[in-house]
């Protein structure tokens, strides 16, 4: 049978600074604000003949440049059923409910996200480890995004 390991990755280095609203309704979203987000992951893999299995260099060193990419950003989510983001060339307009808002590009990160949420986040982050990942011999990835100590959300994969 085969022996799998699970290795965890939980390191303080693994965060990023973002501003976001998340947005409740049609009408409702909170106030522009921002978190010192978390991230952290669970890696199952199968364990090797000299007792190693993944890296888990390889996976920090991932982790961190997926949080670096978002490091200082405003994050909009594209994929809102309620809200509208129009590219102004230098800024972003973003229509919701009866607001007009801007943000300059170069602050600003439009993620393919239905909401700025831990959720959303620990889903979009996941799959971007995917991307870099592919050809790895995995098993199970959970990945989870926290906005603050004990809250947090977590997206997971597992090898079909
Ligand atoms: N399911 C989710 N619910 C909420 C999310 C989320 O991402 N997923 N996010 C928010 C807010 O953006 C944000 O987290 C505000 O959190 P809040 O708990 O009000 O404030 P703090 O982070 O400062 O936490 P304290 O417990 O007040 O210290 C809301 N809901």
């Amino acid at each position: 049978m085969e022996r799998l390991t699970t290795l965890y990755i939980d390191k303080e280095s693994h965060k990023f600074s973002a501003a976001h609203y998340t947005i409740f309704s049609a009408y409702e979203r909170e106030r522009l604000h921002g978190h010192n987000y978390s991230v952290s992951a669970r890696i199952v893999a199968p364990m090797g003949d000299n007792g190693f299995a993944a890296d888990y260099n390889v996976y920090k060193r991932r982790l961190k440049a997926l949080c670096d990419a978002l490091d200082e950003y405003m994050v909009l989510a594209e994929d809102s059923p309620y809200q509208r983001i129009e590219d102004l060339g230098h800024a972003y307009r973003v229509y919701f409910a009866e607001d007009e808002m801007f943000f300059l590009k170069s602050d600003t990160r439009v993620l393919p996200i239905r909401n700025a949420t831990v959720e959303e986040f620990s889903g979009y982050l996941l799959q971007q480890l995917l991307l870099v990942s592919e050809g790895d011999d995995l098993r199970e990835i959970e990945l989870c995004v926290a906005s603050g100590p004990g809250q947090k959300g977590c997206a997971s994969w597992r090898k079909p």
